[in-house]
């Protein structure tokens, strides 16, 4: 019975990763499948990790009719078993529904992989038809953990340093890669995202005045949560 799983998490918990594994573990066993992505930091048409591996995908444009497509290749005798759908969030609700359409009708497999909430903690629409109508979520094993220690369960945008809550949905980024970006992410525990409290704001917090002059650098990061007043 094929089915539609939504294999989600925060950024940088290992999706891509997953992805790629699945498509591999897929081919090996001569299922024929399809990789679709959008909007990956790598650029277009490529399903990236951060553990370095990569492979060629569909770019996922706003008009592309999942459905038509499938169907167009199964009328030209090439039968698709499973698609790998990474960057899932992006796609448009019609295109989520496309897609469990090819799972009922066709009986093809499909592989979503995408966080789930933006920036502002809000659902993506496409992950939202996801959640909506997968048979399955499943949120990743790996966890991605925030500065203090806990499991990491939201996506913090941080512009110029500073943690942002508006600002457009779609902005693409990394979590802090060291290249001085000015948009990039930071994953958090929902205590330090409601504190708006990123590990560099945490740092700053951090060192009071009887420690300086030391350098910020060698300053420990705390482990735990300072406590406050009203804890
Ligand atoms: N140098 C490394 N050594 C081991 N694991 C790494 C390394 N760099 C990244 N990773 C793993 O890769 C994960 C990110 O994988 P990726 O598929 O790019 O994430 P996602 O698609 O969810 O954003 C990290 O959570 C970490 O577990
Ligand atoms: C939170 C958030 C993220 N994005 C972008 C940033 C990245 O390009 C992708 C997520 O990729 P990953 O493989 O899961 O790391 O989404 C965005 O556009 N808007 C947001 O609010």
């Amino acid at each position: 019975m094929a089915e539609l799983v939504f294999f989600s998490g925060t950024m940088d918990c290992g999706k891509s990763t997953l992805a790629l594994q699945m498509d591999h573990n897929h081919r090996a066993r001569a299922r024929r499948g399809m990789v679709f992505t959008k909007h990956d930091r790598a650029g277009e048409a490529v399903l990236s990790s951060r553990l370095g591996l990569e492979t060629d995908a569909l770019e996922v444009a706003d008009d592309l009719d999942f459905w038509d497509l499938i169907a167009t290749q199964a009328t030209h005798g090439r039968a698709i078993h499973y698609l790998i759908c990474d960057e899932a969030q992006f796609y448009t609700p019609d295109q989520v529904e496309q897609l469990a359409r090819l799972v009922d009708e066709m009986e093809i497999d499909v592989f979503a992989f995408g966080i789930t909430a933006d920036f502002r903690t809000q659902l993506f629409p496409g992950s939202r038809r996801l959640i909506e109508l997968a048979d399955r979520t499943q949120v990743l094993q790996v966890e991605s953990l925030c500065w203090c220690g806990r499991r990491a369960t939201h996506n913090a945008r941080v512009v110029d340093g500073h943690m942002v809550v508006e600002g457009a949905q779609i902005v693409v980024g990394d979590v802090a890669s060291g290249q001085d970006a000015t948009v990039e992410y930071e994953v958090l525990c929902r205590r330090h995202y409601m504190r708006r409290m990123t590990s560099h704001a945490a740092r700053a917090q951090a060192v009071s005045p009887d420690l300086l002059p030391f350098d910020l650098d060698l300053c420990p990061l705390p482990q735990r949560p300072a406590r406050r007043a009203d804890d």
